[in-house]
């Protein structure tokens, strides 16, 4: 599917900062022109067709009353116009649904955009169940804001003033009579449906809770039974289902209630009206006479009247929820980007720079400091290991190299060049980094060596594996380099050689290794040992480690704050 909030330029990135909610949707509307006058002919089409199906009957009984025989024509156009009416009415609803998934769909790709170009900072801070809320539920509030909500608003509104315009020619006191009543009756709706949201709400908690408590019973039967206390589950399980109960008894009352109200309202409004017409008073007459064909139609518009009258009720309640939305998305969007500076203005003047610099470098996670006017150089190279207690901020300086943070004073320079200020497109063949853990994605085990880099070469892909000491096991495989990747399919040695292997297939001039041995058993470290001495040479590496074992050339010891 397209998506239309923004457009990509010929590297395949967007050229466009995700916009706002407002801003997404007007590009659909704008990528979307043919579908948007469709739903707008839809709309007013079907307003129209709806009035005539009445009138035409309304005819059709003045013309028998009259004692003259009916067209045959009429009744055929009679039947065409009530089949329109539906046709009409389906081609709306189909045409929004299908703009709601559009506006979806480009939500929820401007999201993404959004959410990988967060600071990491921001993204820490971000709860994994309110990211996905906004994914999910706040996006799908706004796709119900057009499929439900505004649109159907407008054209619930459009038929009522037309209904009401109509009936003004045919019976002017009953428009009168209506325009009394409908305000009422919009009232006594918003009333019975908010008390009915209340009560299902009630209701979902109480059958979350009810739900909760069986499996909370299950994990702890053991206790339940050694202290006896069966009686206070079994209680405790009564009380959330005896409120569910109730929330759903007054959901039922007040579903059985209105339904009767509005058909007892409508023939009342009716009864009033005939009889009103049939008294033989001038005046009266004058507001509220009319012929039996225009008694049918008029009957017929106002059992048509006060369904879009209900329906405006869940259209407001629709539109709440979808602003309440669009206001969180809209949060979502203001939080803070990273930053990609001027690379040239930036460079060091000095051309004989270390390969890593750090200058006088200051960082705390907000109030927490964990370095304070730090200074390390590394040549071009040399090997280093971090070492230094627990919590020194050994993987802080790794963070802070890699540009995922940026320190509070100082700087930190690669090649000169500010880690902040590094293009994201040459970061794969400047940095490798390997980590505790290995990280699997989606694919095949070539996909866990290139990431979907499609300028990597198989045979690469194959130098990597054979540095690291895997070639032989993933072409022992059945699919080889093809095999799709379970959490199965390697042991946590060979894991971690394909995050090696992971690492090194770009040819990065930086090693950064992150105790990568730290889960292992002996046997396994040393081979994941021999696999980094082979691909560390003719390399500059740093690398943390809390075994001796471990460490590589020159060795740095953080203090780290006490
Ligand atoms: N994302 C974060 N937010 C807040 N504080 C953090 C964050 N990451 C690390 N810290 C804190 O910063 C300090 C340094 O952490 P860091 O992980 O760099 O230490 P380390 O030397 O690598 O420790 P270890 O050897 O245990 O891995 C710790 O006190 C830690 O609690």
């Amino acid at each position: 599917m397209k998506n239309p909030s923004y457009k990509k330029d010929q590297t395949g990135r967007q050229n466009r900062k995700p916009g706002r909610v407002r801003t997404v949707i007007w590009n659909t509307v704008k990528c979307q022109k043919w579908l948007s006058a469709g739903i707008l002919c839809a709309v007013v089409g079907a307003v129209v067709v709806a009035l005539l199906p009445p009138l035409i009957l309304g005819k059709i009984v003045d013309t028998i009353t009259a004692g003259r025989m009916v067209p045959f024509a009429i009744i055929l156009l009679y039947f065409g116009m009530l089949a329109l009416t539906g046709i009409t009415e389906s081609i709306r609803e189909s045409l929004l649904t299908l703009f709601g998934q559009k506006i979806t769909h480009a939500l929820r790709s401007s999201l993404m955009e959004k959410f990988v170009s967060l600071t990491t900072e921001n993204i820490n801070r971000q709860e994994p169940g309110m990211l996905v809320s906004r994914f999910v539920g706040d996006v799908d509030t706004v796709e119900n804001l057009f499929t439900f909500g505004i649109i159907s608003m407008f054209a619930d509104v459009c038929k009522i003033i037309s209904i009401l315009v109509v009936i003004w020619y045919q019976n002017r006191g009953l428009t009168l009579v209506l325009l009394m009543l409908l305000p009422i009756l919009f009232v006594f709706t918003r009333q019975v449906q908010k008390n009915m949201l209340t009560a299902q709400i009630e209701n979902r908690k109480a059958v979350g809770r009810a739900s909760g408590h069986v499996p909370e019973t299950l994990h702890n039967i053991r206790t339940i039974h050694c202290l006896a206390k069966e009686r206070y589950m079994e209680e405790r399980y009564d009380q959330y289902i005896g409120e569910s109960y109730q929330a759903m008894e007054r959901t039922n009352f007040y579903d059985a209630v209105y339904s009767p109200v509005i058909l007892i309202l409508n023939a009342v409004v009716v009864a009033i009206v005939m009889l009103l017409s049939a008294t033989g008073n001038a005046k009266v007459l004058s507001l509220f006479g009319m012929s039996a064909g225009t008694a049918v139609a008029v009957m017929n518009y106002i059992s048509q009247i006060f369904t879009p009258v209900e329906s405006l009720g869940m259209e407001i309640q629709t539109i709440q929820s979808a602003i309440a939305g669009i206001h969180r998305i809209n949060e979502f969007f203001e939080l803070e980007e990273k930053k990609i500076r001027n690379l040239q203005e930036e460079q060091k003047d000095d051309i004989h720079s270390p390969f890593v610099e750090f200058e006088d470098v200051t960082f705390g996670y907000d109030e927490h400091m964990v370095l304070e006017h730090m200074n390390l150089k590394v040549e071009q190279g040399e090997q280093v290991t971090l070492s230094g207690r627990t919590g020194a901020g050994k993987s802080t300086i790794m963070k802070l190299l890699l540009g995922l943070y940026e320190p509070q004073q100082g700087q930190i320079f690669l090649q000169g060049i500010p880690v902040s200020a590094m293009r994201e497109t040459g970061k794969r063949k400047l940095y490798g980094y390997v980590e505790q853990s290995f990280h699997i994605v989606p694919g095949t085990v070539r996909d866990q060596i290139t990431l979907y880099d499609k300028t990597i070469t198989d045979r690469q892909v194959q130098v990597a594996a054979e540095l690291t000491g895997l070639k032989d096991t993933i072409e022992s495989l059945e699919h080889g380099y093809d095999t799709e990747c379970t959490p199965e399919l390697f042991s946590q040695g060979q894991w971690q050689l394909l995050s090696i292997a992971r690492a090194a297939v770009s040819e990065p001039k930086l090693l950064m290794l992150d105790e990568i041995t730290a889960n292992l058993d002996a046997e396994t470290e040393q081979e994941v040992l021999q696999a980094l001495k082979r691909v560390s040479e003719n390399r500059t590496v740093i690398s943390i480690s809390h075994r001796n074992s471990a460490e590589m050339g020159r060795i740095v010891r953080l203090l780290g704050k006490i």
